[in-house]
């Protein structure tokens, strides 16, 4: 009695102990054309091959002029100037700004040679045929923008695996990238498994239940632009599962299967993926809460995971396990991801050490802090998943953290590495 059921890693064990048999990167290299590549990740860093906007440029509706022919220039003692032409958008001027000219531009317009500022159309007044005056000075280098202002040539703009977001493709059309090599989703095989499961559009029976983790985690995997591909719902038969196994392994890049992965009698996970290529069963146990019954294997050089059968414990295990290869096609660069919220502890949370606890949470704004307030709630319930912003992740060997203690919270939605 009293015994342990698995031999458990730590998450970084079993990272460590997948990627040694996982090539450094699942993923392959496709080319697109930008407007395809909103929501992919970079495959190689983005140089700039020219800068922007590449000319002097107004971003003013008024006049082009020599800042040094405005100074001291004031309502009382006007500054005055021969406007000798405007530049219209789009065409480079061919006339220089001599001392004591100005040239009409729009916000956006080319500034002729000569000129290094430009002055707003309000600070101006019209001084009879083809003159102004100015009534406040500007400062060399005022409302415009420099030829290499926004992008330099040959600067790095996106470092590789970088996430397209949508002002990313524009800036990327700034610079005339119309095609990019990203990397192509990771086509992932979602498979459930137990006898008590049905359809979501069926009406349980006393003693079943909706498949829930299907539907999760296929959205878990678009969220991180993945492609997923579902399997369907298994019956607790080793024979079964081994065929729907088999089937996504050959036609999917990483396949996950929920429930199944404890080591009751109904549990054949494991078993499948021992019995079906090498090197098979990689570990079985993790040493976090919740997600302990977490089993993950290789298949014929393929990732396949087992996930614990509790909804919130699938969606724990898969964001350790899963999430990092689609996000990175391995576990080499986990120290990237979106920032953590800083937050205050509402309540204390007591943790058993050895193992790593994951808190749903709440925020909260409340005095001038942002708090954090504990979502208690056995693995088993649905509701606490969904009233969650984010999770606390409680270390390795803490036995708990104190009320007002400073958390991490990772938001859910969020491009975080746990
Ligand atoms: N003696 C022990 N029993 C259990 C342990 C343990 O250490 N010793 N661990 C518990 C923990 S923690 C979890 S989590 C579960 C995980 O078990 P399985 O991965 O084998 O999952 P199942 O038994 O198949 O299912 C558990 C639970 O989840 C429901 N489920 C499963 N799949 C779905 C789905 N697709 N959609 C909705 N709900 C699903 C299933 O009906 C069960 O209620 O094991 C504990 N037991
Ligand atoms: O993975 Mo289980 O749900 O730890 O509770």
């Amino acid at each position: 009695m009293g015994e342990e059921l698995f031999n458990v890693l730590t998450v970084q064990e079993a990272r460590e102990k997948m990627a040694s048999c996982l090539p450094a990167d699942l993923r392959r290299i496709t080319r697109k054309s930008l407007l395809d590549c909103l929501g992919m990740r970079l495959a190689h860093p983005v140089v700039a091959r020219e800068d922007v906007p590449g000319f002097m440029r107004s971003t003013v509706d008024g006049y082009a002029v020599r800042a040094e022919d405005t100074f001291g220039a004031s309502e009382g003692l006007p500054a005055f100037f021969t406007v000798t032409g405007e530049v219209r958008p789009g065409v480079a001027p061919e006339r220089v700004i001599a001392p004591g000219e100005a040239m009409r531009v729009a916000t956006g317009a080319m500034l002729p040679p000569g000129a290094d500022a430009a002055v707003m159309v309000e600070y101006t007044e019209e001084a009879g045929e083809g003159c102004i005056e100015v009534l406040r000075p500007v400062g060399p280098g005022e409302n415009i923008l420099r030829p290499d202002e926004d992008i330099k040539a040959g600067e790095e703009v996106f470092p590789g695996n970088h996430l397209l977001r949508p002002q990313d493709i524009g800036y990327l059309a700034s610079i005339g990238e119309v095609e990019l090599d990203v990397f192509a989703p990771l086509r992932v095989g979602i498979i459930s498994t137990g006898d008590e499961l049905v359809p979501p559009e069926e009406k349980p029976r006393p003693g079943e239940v909706r498949d829930i983790n299907s539907y999760t985690l296929y959205s878990m995997v678009r969220a991180l632009g993945g492609a997923p591909v579902l399997y369907g719902v298994v019956r607790d038969d080793t024979g079964l599962l081994e065929n729907r196994l088999r089937e996504a392994c050959r036609e999917t890049d990483l396949v996950v299967i929920s429930g199944g992965s404890s080591v009751g009698t109904r549990d054949h996970t494991a078993g499948c993926i021992a019995a079906l290529g090498e090197p098979g069963l990689i570990f079985h146990g993790l040493a976090v809460r919740p997600g302990k019954p977490t089993l993950g294997g290789v298949v014929d050089g393929k990732p396949v995971f087992g996930l614990p059968g509790h909804p919130a414990a699938a969606l724990i295990s898969f964001d350790l396990l899963v999430s990092p290869l689609l996000k990175f096609g391995g576990y080499h660069s986990l120290s990237e991801g979106a920032s953590p919220v800083k937050a205050v502890l509402a309540r204390s949370l007591g943790s058993a050490p050895g193992r790593e606890e994951y808190f749903r949470v709440k925020l909260r704004r409340d005095q001038g802090r942002i708090w954090a307030d504990p979502i208690l709630g056995k693995s088993g319930l649905l509701t606490p998943m969904v009233e969650a912003d984010g999770i606390v992740r409680i270390p390795l060997e803490s036995e708990g953290l104190a009320q007002e203690a400073e958390v991490d919270v990772y938001l859910f939605g969020t491009d975080y590495v746990l």
